[in-house]
């Protein structure tokens, strides 16, 4: 059996970014990048002012003071959006954050420390040579990459986008992802239960609202009793997606037949099957399609082994599709608040805690029935504590690994 580092290293071995697409700039938010973004222009285009008050000569204000104020003939203006006139010896343009910095001007003095009388401008003040002048080129130069393929567009590059007139860009593509329930006794939403025996669904749509919080695409295909007919429809109608997962009939039933199933309709290259963890033992992970570069995941049927393989293995492998670089949910080492100890210890197991960030530290507390059956463990959890294989017992203030699926609670 395959540890957990191993089959997360097969699986993103055989991960491939997905291609590029192009969409509208209110569309690229949370996507990545697949071009260079290069300056179209210089940023400023041109010298302009940094506040508003007058443009100057700087030789015609050497020695103003307080006491001593320079006096020069107010003319023109200059207000963002136009060309200024050319500023001559012994005059001050009026001049407007953002405006041209006027010809013949070489400084800006900001009102605070001028007055203005019957046509003249008093300057109170010796500035330095060049003050609040933004140079041409200051931000970038016309022809700089101002931001590399990779990146994760956030509101701040959404602005770059847009300041270099870029109405549509290329962004890494999402995957497809087809959803296939499998179980007798697996019932849809709305479908009347009639036997003790029934079981309404919850994995079909926690995996729906995680491929969707992912970012991906989630598609429903369907529920499959457990007869050939029924799984070979509902796979077949998955052909063209990207990524199809089915939940349940990965074990050693008798009635497990999504295994065999998958290799015959979708021929289905199995790279594992079974994984030594908890919940999710009995993962299968597989390739398929042109070059194998779609994947397939077999994934348990209890409910908290099919949130947790999505998290641990699913998830990044969507990631690194769409481009991201970091693929892996936050992980962080908490502090136990209280002893945890397990009857075997053969398996790497993921405990539901709940996490807390107090006075510089996580605090990691195991949250109540831990079976992997059991969907409420992970309702009233916000992490997943990484006990070793090897690893029977862990005492009250033991450093534990959690992987954080939820981090609100890092919110102010
Ligand atoms: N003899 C063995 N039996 C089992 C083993 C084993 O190694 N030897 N492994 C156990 C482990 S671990 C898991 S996990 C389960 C996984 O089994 P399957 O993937 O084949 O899942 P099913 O048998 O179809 O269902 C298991 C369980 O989950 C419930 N379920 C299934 N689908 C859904 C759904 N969409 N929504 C809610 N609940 C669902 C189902 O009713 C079963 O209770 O196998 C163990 N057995
Ligand atoms: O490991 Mo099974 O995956 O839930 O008990």
């Amino acid at each position: 059996m395959l540890t957990y580092q191993e089959a997360l290293s097969v699986i993103l071995e055989n991960t491939k970014i997905l291609g590029k697409e192009k969409v509208f700039l209110n569309d690229a938010l949370n996507r990545v990048l697949a071009e260079d973004i290069v300056a179209d222009r210089d940023n400023p285009p041109a010298d302009n002012s940094g506040m508003d008050g007058f443009a100057v000569r700087y030789e015609d204000i050497v020695g103003a003071s307080q006491t001593n104020p320079a006096v020069l003939k107010i003319f023109g203006e200059s207000k963002a959006g136009d060309i200024p006139p050319v500023l001559e010896k012994g005059y001050a343009i009026p001049i407007y954050t953002g405006a041209l910095i006027p010809q013949g001007a070489d400084t800006v003095i900001q009102k605070e420390f001028t007055k203005v009388e019957d046509g003249k401008v008093y300057i109170y003040k010796e500035l330095k040579k060049g003050s609040n002048i933004r140079p041409k080129a200051g931000d970038y130069k016309k022809g700089d990459v101002l931001i590399k393929s990779g990146k994760t567009l956030r509101p701040p590059e959404i602005g770059i986008l847009s300041s270099v007139n870029k109405p549509t860009v290329y962004v890494y593509q999402k995957p497809r992802v087809a959803i296939i329930t499998t179980g007798d006794e697996i019932l849809d939403l709305a479908e009347p239960i009639t036997k003790e025996s029934q079981i309404r669904t919850s994995n079909t749509y926690s995996l729906y609202a995680q491929v969707l919080q992912v970012g991906a695409y989630p598609t429903v295909i369907g529920f499959a009793k457990d007869n050939p007919e029924d799984i070979r429809e509902k796979l077949k109608y998955a052909k063209n997606f990207d990524i199809v997962l089915t939940t349940g009939g990965v074990s050693v039933g008798e009635y497990d037949l999504v295994k065999d199933f998958v290799k015959e309709v979708l021929n289905v290259n199995i790279h594992f099957w079974k994984v030594a963890i908890k919940p999710g033992k009995p993962l299968v992970f597989g390739t398929w399609g042109e070059d194998n570069s779609k994947l397939f995941f077999g994934i348990p049927g209890n409910p908290v082994a099919s949130m947790v393989v999505f998290e641990v293995f699913v998830k990044p492998a969507l990631s690194k599709m769409m481009g991201y670089e970091k693929i892996h949910s936050l992980t962080v080492d908490a502090i136990l608040t209280q002893d945890f100890s397990r009857k075997s210890a053969d398996r790497l197991e993921f405990i539901r805690v709940n996490v807390e960030y107090k006075n510089g530290n996580f605090y990691a507390t195991p949250f109540g029935k831990q079976g992997s059956n059991i969907l409420t463990g992970m309702v009233n959890a916000n992490g997943l504590g990484i006990v070793e294989v090897g690893v029977e017992s862990l005492k009250k203030d033991d450093k534990i690994r959690v992987v954080l699926f939820d981090t609100e609670f890092l919110y102010g």
